[in-house]
């Protein structure tokens, strides 16, 4: 039987995320998208489906490339709301430790439609709490993104340095390298799938350069390179974590990076804001990744990630909402505009466009997680697809469809497809009972923090 053809027709305005021109729309055949049309003209084939998007900008669907989705059982919690990094870890790691696998399953679908409502249709989550009774947590995100029909690159994070050796986290929320590695070793072998048009893949990822051991680093790029899987973890975050790697290791963390047999194209880290100038130059020649966490950075006042800089030195950019807890929304579109504004400030105005951004937030975060399946709009590629309607008050009286999502403030997608599949239909998560999520969620973060 031949697959249902679907013209998604006449967008308002599209955005490819390449130099091809779709005005006149996309037709999408099972899972792929078959034809771009230019303006005025028809599909090649007659089609089983219409839908007229005259209405509708059209994006690929955005990728996002950090999260802790744990994190959302902790947001907006007083006594972090103002503090830097390492004193916010340490005052969250003891309730994190409390964590179970019912509150990390709601966690994980409060975080996943939040992400899903916003027009992302890939995300990955570093998941680094392994506590008594959580061996299984990243099964546990395994059912969650079949149940929301999302793609996923879920990372086995871990945590081995604790505080009697040196690191920032409490004995109780670490793991041996040997219990870390077996898991590791169990998920790739259980989940991962491999190939163009991928659902669910592994990635490793050790959590920081003050929660690890040196050995489990060297033993993870080990593992990653025989496996051939990504690996993902926090560098450059603050200045704190700078000096933590001079007296730990007597390295800056680039050094200690390399040292440890990450520098290199496998590897993608969150945040990456302090890093000097020959730094810059290693990991663009390198080809390492870095996901830009814009609001995080804000929030926790960890810095300003020098994206031209490392975009001019050759180094992939993607976007990530990174945890509830230092966000506190996963909403990649707000990050988009974030990260438009925040950057501007660095760069100016004129370096720093909306087709920039949403560059980084589809193509540079594909690149990042290693697929080139997904992340533009382009014959061949996965029918991964956003679409924003520009009919709320906000953009009354705006011009320019592209620039007016980021500069009104889009927040919400009207519709959302993954892999040829409606997800979200006028803005709702097909059979999602969002009230009830919510209500059993708020449950679960209030028994979080009890007598705390
Ligand atoms: N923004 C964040 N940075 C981190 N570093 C680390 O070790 N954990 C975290 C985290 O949860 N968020």
């Amino acid at each position: 039987m031949s697959e249902q053809r679907t013209w998604i027709k006449n967008p308002l305005a599209v955005f490819t995320a390449n130099e091809l021109d779709a005005r006149g729309g996309i037709v999408i055949e099972g899972q792929k998208i078959t034809e771009l049309l230019a303006a005025g003209q028809q599909p090649s084939q007659p089609v089983d489906h219409i839908f007229d998007a005259s209405e509708s900008v059209l994006l690929p669907g955005l990728i996002n490339t950090h999260h802790h989705f744990y994190q959302t059982l902790t947001r907006a919690w007083a006594p972090v709301v103002n503090v830097p990094l390492f004193p916010w870890l340490k005052k969250l790691y003891p309730v994190w430790a409390r964590l179970g696998p019912d509150a990390l399953r709601l966690a994980s679908r409060v975080a996943m439609a939040e992400l899903l409502l916003s027009g992302c249709t890939t995300t990955t989550d570093h998941h680094y709490l392994f506590p008594q009774g959580m061996e299984e947590a990243i099964d546990v995100q395994v059912d969650v993104v079949r149940e929301l029909g999302m793609r996923a690159l879920l990372t086995r994070g871990s945590m081995s340095l604790g505080e009697e050796q040196g690191g920032l986290p409490p004995e109780q929320t670490v793991q041996s390298g040997e219990v870390i590695l077996q898991d590791s070793q169990r998920l790739i072998d259980r989940y991962h799938q491999r190939g163009e048009g991928a659902w669910m893949q592994i990635a490793l990822a050790p959590c920081s350069p003050f929660s690890v051991t040196t050995e489990i680093m060297r033993e993870s790029a080990m593992l990653a390179q025989r496996e051939d899987v990504r690996l993902h973890t926090h560098l450059a975050e603050t200045l704190d974590e700078e000096q933590f790697c001079l007296k730990m290791f007597g390295l800056r963390t680039v050094d200690y990076l390399e040292s440890v047999g990450w520098l290199s194209d496998r590897t993608w880290l969150a945040h990456g804001i302090h890093f000097n100038d020959d730094e810059i130059r290693r990991l663009g020649a390198a080809g390492t990744g870095i996901c830009h966490c814009p609001v995080s950075n804000m929030r926790l006042a960890s810095g300003m990630c020098p994206t031209r800089d490392l975009e001019a030195a050759g180094v992939p950019i993607g976007l990530g909402v990174d945890g509830s807890a230092s966000n506190d929304a996963s909403n990649l579109m707000y990050e988009a505009r974030q990260a438009l504004y925040l950057q501007r400030l660095k760069y100016g105005a004129e370096y720093v466009t909306p087709e920039r951004v949403l560059g980084w937030a589809t193509r540079g975060s594909a690149t990042l997680i290693g697929r080139d399946d997904i992340g533009q709009i382009a014959v061949g590629k996965q029918a991964d697809l956003a679409l924003f309607k520009l009919d709320e008050l906000r953009f009354s009286g705006s011009h320019d469809p592209i620039a007016a999502l980021l500069l009104c403030g889009a927040e919400k997608a009207d519709r959302v497809m993954v892999g040829g599949i409606w997800r979200v239909i006028d803005g709702q998560i097909v059979g999602m009972d969002i009230k009830s999520l919510i209500s059993h969620h708020r449950k679960a973060a209030a028994a979080l923090i009890a007598d705390i």
